[in-house]
């Protein structure tokens, strides 16, 4: 019937909404070499200061679990957990250490890739 409306899905989206993406980035992010310090939530009992000083822990496990539920709604909400991951990394370690060195590889990376997907 002309003008009945489809129910829309994700697979009718040509990508628009960039989910797609969101899994392809998580994916590479889980899969490099520099990912260790970040693949699953920092344990704050074990971390002296971690829970007073990061207000807003993130990880790539809890990005996961997030796509998985459906909690982001684009691309940019998704851009913006990925970076708290790095902000929280820079704001507990010195540069100039194997955890903080790893953030700004990946930093680096991730800020590679989503812009020459987004292109
Ligand atoms: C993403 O890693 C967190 O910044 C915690 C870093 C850390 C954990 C234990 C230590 O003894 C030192 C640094």
């Amino acid at each position: 019937v002309s003008g009945a409306k489809k129910a829309k899905t994700d697979k009718d989206d040509n990508n628009t909404n960039g989910l797609a993406t969101c899994r392809m980035l998580l994916a590479e992010l889980e899969a490099h070499q520099d990912a260790w310090p970040f693949l699953t939530p920092v344990n704050h009992k074990a971390v002296p200061g971690y829970r007073k000083v990061i207000k807003k822990p993130m990880d790539f496990s809890t990005i996961r679990e997030k796509l998985t539920n459906n909690q982001y709604l684009n691309l940019e909400t998704f851009i913006v957990d990925v970076n708290l991951v790095f902000e929280n990394c820079e704001r507990f370690n010195e540069d100039d250490s194997e955890i903080g060195r790893a953030g700004h590889r990946m930093r680096s990376f991730f800020d590679k890739r989503w812009t020459e997907l987004l292109k």
